[in-house]
């Protein structure tokens, strides 16, 4: 899929050279538990969840151009001032931008399922992104992950128990009981259709051997690839968009 470059012009997004300037830690005008939404999709869920914890800051980054568009304009609807959005593929925001052990919380809701089975190495919950991800985790640092697709949760739930470094804090390995957990444009959807949701909520443990706190290495994921590409492709223009 291809995406139209509309040029963003909203106070709240954030482009490369200024989070190179700035570090992304510093993108805020003040210093609080910095939180993650990766895919953020239009960001409804993010909205709610920033409006609920008001003491963090919260980046939104999805690769798809007018999903940062549309999350921005919503957050400026919303007056939230703890939110910024970025256009940025997750591992390369990882490994080039967020520093080791500095994130209060990563979330991860309905990622691109890729239901083929020749298909299930482009998803991005896997144990190289779970070993990277507990780099970026501050200490006590929680991470959800729901899924609408059952095979991805099943996935997950296999791998996750044995990548060290992660406790979890459900019962079982996963839940379909979301409690207060906000709900996403895309889990309202499967959950209107009487699908459930298999959310996953684990924290990353207090004290880490070093060996676990060295990233794997930059694995050149499908979405880097493709993103790369749209990039080459593409030149964003000035368009206003209602
Ligand atoms: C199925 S949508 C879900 C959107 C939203 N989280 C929701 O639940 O409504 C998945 C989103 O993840 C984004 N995405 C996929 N791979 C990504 C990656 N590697 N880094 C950042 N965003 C990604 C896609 O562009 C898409 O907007």
């Amino acid at each position: 899929m291809t995406q139209r470059m509309i040029y963003i012009d909203s106070p709240v997004f954030v482009r490369e050279p200024e989070l190179k300037a700035k570090g992304i830690e510093n993108i805020f005008p003040d210093r609080r538990p910095l939180a993650l939404e990766i895919g953020c999709g239009v960001g409804d869920f993010l909205v709610q969840e920033a409006a609920r914890r008001p003491e963090w800051n919260f980046v939104a980054i999805d690769i798809f151009n007018k999903g940062c568009l549309k999350t921005c304009n919503r957050v400026e609807a919303t007056g939230l001032t703890n939110i910024r959005v970025m256009r940025a593929e997750a591992r390369w925001l990882l490994n080039h931008f967020v520093p080791p052990q500095s994130l209060a919380a990563v979330y991860i809701n309905c990622p691109d399922p890729w239901p083929k089975k020749r298909h299930r190495s482009r998803r991005l919950v896997n144990r190289t992104f779970l070993e990277l991800l507990r780099c970026h985790l501050a200490p006590g640092g929680h991470f959800w992950f729901a899924t609408d697709f059952a095979d991805y949760a099943e996935m997950v739930a296999d791998i996750l128990p044995t990548v060290e470094g992660y406790i979890r804090q459900t019962e079982t390995p996963y839940t379909t009981d979301l409690g207060d957990y906000p709900v996403s444009k895309y889990m309202r959807r499967f959950l209107e259709q009487g699908q459930p949701i298999h959310l996953f909520h684990y924290r990353r443990a207090e004290d880490l051997p070093a060996e676990l706190l060295k990233p794997p290495g930059l694995e050149p994921g499908f979405r880097l690839r493709w993103l790369a590409r749209e990039n080459r492709r593409n030149r964003p223009r000035r368009i206003k968009e209602g």
